[in-house]
């Protein structure tokens, strides 16, 4: 039976469960629930803190695991990224006083507050900066008026918790996160279906299906503006002049998609949402 790890709480939790029910999997039925056996898929979810997940995976105690890749690479756990899933995206920056610092060098001989001393600590010895790391569970917005830092560096998403707390970001990108699932060389063969049926979730929820009517002479024109996961498939209509393509198409695109066809000269163009996918 394939264990695999789950974020039992916070920004991840329910995306993360949401996922595992379309690809097919049991979820989770109450927010207290630490476990729990599919039978049918042969899985057992194990619902534990997002920070501490790549830890047990990386024991080999756990086979796979949904957590984020700021996560995994401030845990030293030897688990690996297998693939992003696209959800949980953020950046880890560091900030600091409207006004007070323009470059990371400043850095040096300050006391720097996070809750992410592994991946910062590294950051510091790749740039050759000499910081104090302050470490702290959360809320690292507060560090700086509370008196115990002077700069921190945390997770941002729309800069609404920096700029409330009066701090501007600076410096480089210290890493581009988003949800990830992770495993370890031996346990990663095991996981293939679970990759798999990730995977196909995604293409669910980034493609729709295109179908649209085209003039022959037109088909090679409307095959570079949609090109299709392989290659789409073309049908013959009654009318020999003309060909049915239907092809899957990334959601953000669809209006520009269709704009083009459109000037391309298609017709009847319908866009359908996809359920689920396997490629
Ligand atoms: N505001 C956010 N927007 C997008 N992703 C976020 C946000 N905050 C955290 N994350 C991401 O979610 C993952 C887990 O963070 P989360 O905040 O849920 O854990 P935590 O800080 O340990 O828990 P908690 O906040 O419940 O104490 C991390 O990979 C992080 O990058
Ligand atoms: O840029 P924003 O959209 O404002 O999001 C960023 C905030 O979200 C996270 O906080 P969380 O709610 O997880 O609390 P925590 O600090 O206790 O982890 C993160 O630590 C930032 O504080
Ligand atoms: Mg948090």
């Amino acid at each position: 039976m394939l264990r695999i790890a789950v974020p039992n709480k916070g920004m991840l939790a329910a995306t993360a469960n949401d996922m595992l029910v379309e690809a097919g999997y049991r979820g989770r039925r109450d927010d207290r629930e630490l476990t729990a056996v599919d039978p049918a898929n042969e899985v057992e979810f194990f619902y534990i803190r997002p920070r501490d997940i790549a830890t047990y995976v990386g024991e080999g105690v756990l086979d796979a695991g949904i957590t984020g890749r700021d996560m995994l690479l401030d845990s030293d756990s030897p688990a690996q990224e297998i693939r992003s899933l696209d959800f949980g995206g953020s950046t880890f920056r560091f900030a600091g006083p409207v006004g007070e610092y323009t470059d990371v060098s400043q850095l040096n001989g300050k006391r720097v507050a996070t809750s992410y001393t592994g991946l910062l600590g590294h950051f510091f010895e790749d740039h050759g900066i000499d910081a104090e790391l302050v470490k702290l569970d959360g809320a690292v917005e507060s560090s700086i008026q509370l008196g115990v830092a002077d700069a921190i560096a945390d997770v941002v998403s729309t800069g609404n918790t920096l700029r409330r707390a009066g701090l501007e970001i600076f410096g480089p990108v210290i890493l581009d996160s988003t949800a990830i699932l992770i495993s370890t060389p031996e346990k990663v063969g095991g996981a293939e279906k679970l990759i798999k049926r990730l995977e196909g979730v995604l293409v669910a929820r980034q493609y729709s299906i295109m179908d649209y009517d085209i003039p022959a002479s037109k088909l090679d024109a409307a095959m570079a503006v949609t090109p299709g996961f392989q290659s789409p498939t073309v049908s013959a209509l009654h009318d020999p002049e003309w060909l049915a393509v239907r092809a899957l198409v990334p959601q953000r695109d669809l209006n520009a998609v269709m704009d083009k066809l459109s000037a391309i000269g298609a017709k009847a163009i319908l866009v359908t949402a996809l359920q689920a996918a396997r490629m």
